[in-house]
């Protein structure tokens, strides 16, 4: 038995060895143009009994130096079930992308399934047969993704099957990729390009998570920004411009920016910074627009402070004969004036920007306006359907000094909880200013010590404003003297009180 097994084996051996020295006969002495044309026969014959359809996507296409997109996406797409099913996986950090991308070996093989119906897709990598010169990437290394699938569902293949993987695909890459924050400043721009926007790589850690506002209007903005996000075939069905306006408005330091940082990493949008002062005309306005990218967010923070409707004003008071010209601080306002003054943006060179043709250019854009002065902003600027969504940023509320606390200190109750939140009721504090105060200021920093000195800076603030408005009472009381006794002789005009005045005391700026 074993000795007829041995010869059965033996002559198994010699017929693979006769068999391949036919095959290597073949390649090297029979005429290659006979060769392809055997082979051609050969996937005829065998296409008639192989009920299989492949489909190949390769990563260059002939007359192509870019890479093939639909090979991109795919290779995204193969990604996570690469990671659960190959056996050998290549690692490697693509341009654009912030982490390890893992995708399947060469030749490895991975399943997927649609609708029931099961697909195999394998990765070849292309050897070549002669050394000849090429323009195309890697001239040793040219791979093609192969997708087989059984010839009845031909039709849901190329169509739904294909188009989902796509898009899932570039779901995937748009969600790794590294995010930008592009600026128009030309003292940003090192490539001196002024009408170009520069950029860096958007790291600021923001998020809605940290921010420390009312958990309501948290929730409510995270609901409107989601469903933003996936409204695309709204906005298709009633014919508007994929885009919503958002202006942000309240104090400094009520956490406008952060919340932009927010919504972007919310979002996973780029960000767009534009420099209005630094826009010399509405064309240059538009232009700007069209280079922006969709899924991107186009933020003007300071809206009342760019459009040069305040500067205006100011020069015409020093006309009127105000003689305070070397004061720095009225130098420095001057200064940003003429900057407002070179630009020739008007206001409705802006609207038309917001809600033009021009937005609707590729589409999926927020804009962001911030301010200070609400009040200050012409309501043609931010009526609904421009401004979509009104949100303001108010001071320091109990709720949300214990958000900072749990960021800050890592604590979510102390027993001077109760002192700061009656303190934070009568007074106006900003988070940034909270946050200052709830910032160790030594490496060994405590949490009580940390709470002690927001106590410490509330209770000054406090005193500070019940020394305000006794100075604001004591002036009224003055003036309304000065008016009985003036108002005999002549009629004379009253200084307005500025409000605003007691309050920005009151916080401490
Ligand atoms: N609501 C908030 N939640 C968390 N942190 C905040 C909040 N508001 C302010 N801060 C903190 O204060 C700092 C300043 O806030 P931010 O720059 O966002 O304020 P702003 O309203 O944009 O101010 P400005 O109007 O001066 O530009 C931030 O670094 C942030 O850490």
């Amino acid at each position: 038995m074993t000795r007829v097994m041995k010869e059965l084996w033996a002559q198994l051996g010699s017929s693979i060895a006769s068999l391949m020295f036919l095959w290597a006969m073949f390649h090297r002495y029979f005429p290659r143009h006979l060769q392809a044309s055997i082979a051609r026969l050969y996937d005829r014959l065998s296409s008639l009994f192989y009920p299989y359809i492949q489909i190949r996507f390769h990563e260059f296409s002939r007359d192509s130096f870019r890479r093939n997109e639909a090979y991109s996406a795919i290779e995204s797409y193969l990604g996570s079930k690469s990671t659960k099913q190959a056996k050998r996986l290549k690692g490697n950090v693509q341009r654009n992308s912030k982490s390890v991308v893992l995708t399947m070996d060469d030749h490895e093989e991975v399943s997927d399934e649609f609708q029931g119906i099961k697909l195999v897709w394998s990765l070849i990598k292309l050897v070549p047969t002669t050394q000849s010169f090429s323009f195309y990437p890697a001239t040793s290394e040219k791979r093609y993704y192969k997708l087989t699938f059984h010839m009845k569902y031909r039709e849901i293949i190329t169509g739904s099957y294909l188009k989902y993987v796509v898009e899932e695909g570039q779901a995937i890459a748009f969600k790794n990729r590294q995010r930008k924050l592009y600026t128009n400043n030309p003292s940003h721009n090192s490539y001196s390009s002024r009408t170009l926007w520069s950029h860096v790589v958007f790291e600021h850690p923001g998020s809605f998570e940290t921010m420390a506002i009312d958990q309501k209007k948290k929730e409510e903005i995270m609901d409107d920004l989601t469903t933003f996000s996936k409204a695309k075939e709204y906005y298709a069905r009633i014919g508007k411009a994929w885009k919503r306006g958002y202006l942000l408005y309240g104090p400094p330091g009520t956490g406008k920016s952060t919340m932009i940082a927010a919504i972007a990493n919310f979002l996973k949008y780029d960000v767009y910074d534009l420099e209005l002062t630094a826009v010399k005309s509405n064309t240059e306005l538009r232009k700007l627009l069209i280079e922006t990218s969709s899924k991107s967010i186009i933020v003007i923070e300071d809206i009342d402070c760019s459009l040069g409707l305040t500067g205006q004003r100011k020069k015409k008071n020093q006309k009127d004969g105000n003689k305070e010209e070397t004061d720095p601080i009225k130098k420095k306002e001057e200064e940003e004036d003429g900057e407002r003054q070179n630009s020739k943006v008007t206001l409705s060179g802006l609207l038309n920007f917001i809600d033009g043709i021009w937005s609707s250019s590729g589409g999926e854009r927020l804009i962001i306006f911030t301010t200070n002065y609400v009040k200050k902003l012409d309501p043609a600027l931010i009526r609904r359907g421009r401004m979509d969504k009104h949100i303001e940023l108010s001071y320091c509320s109990f709720e949300a000094f214990k958000v900072l606390a749990k960021n800050y200190l890592n604590i979510e109750s102390h027993p001077f909880f109760e002192t700061i939140g009656s303190l934070l009721e009568e007074i106006s504090m900003t988070p940034a200013d909270v946050a200052e105060n709830l910032m160790p200021k030594t490496i060994k920093g405590d949490s009580e010590t940390c709470l002690e000195s927001l106590i410490q800076a509330l209770e000054a603030a406090k005193k500070d404003s019940i020394n305000a408005k006794e100075e604001l009472k004591l002036r009224a009381a003055k003036d309304s003297k000065g008016e009985e006794s003036s108002a005999k002789e002549t009629v004379g005009e009253k200084e307005p009180v500025a409000e605003e005045e007691v309050k920005e005391k009151s916080i401490g700026i």
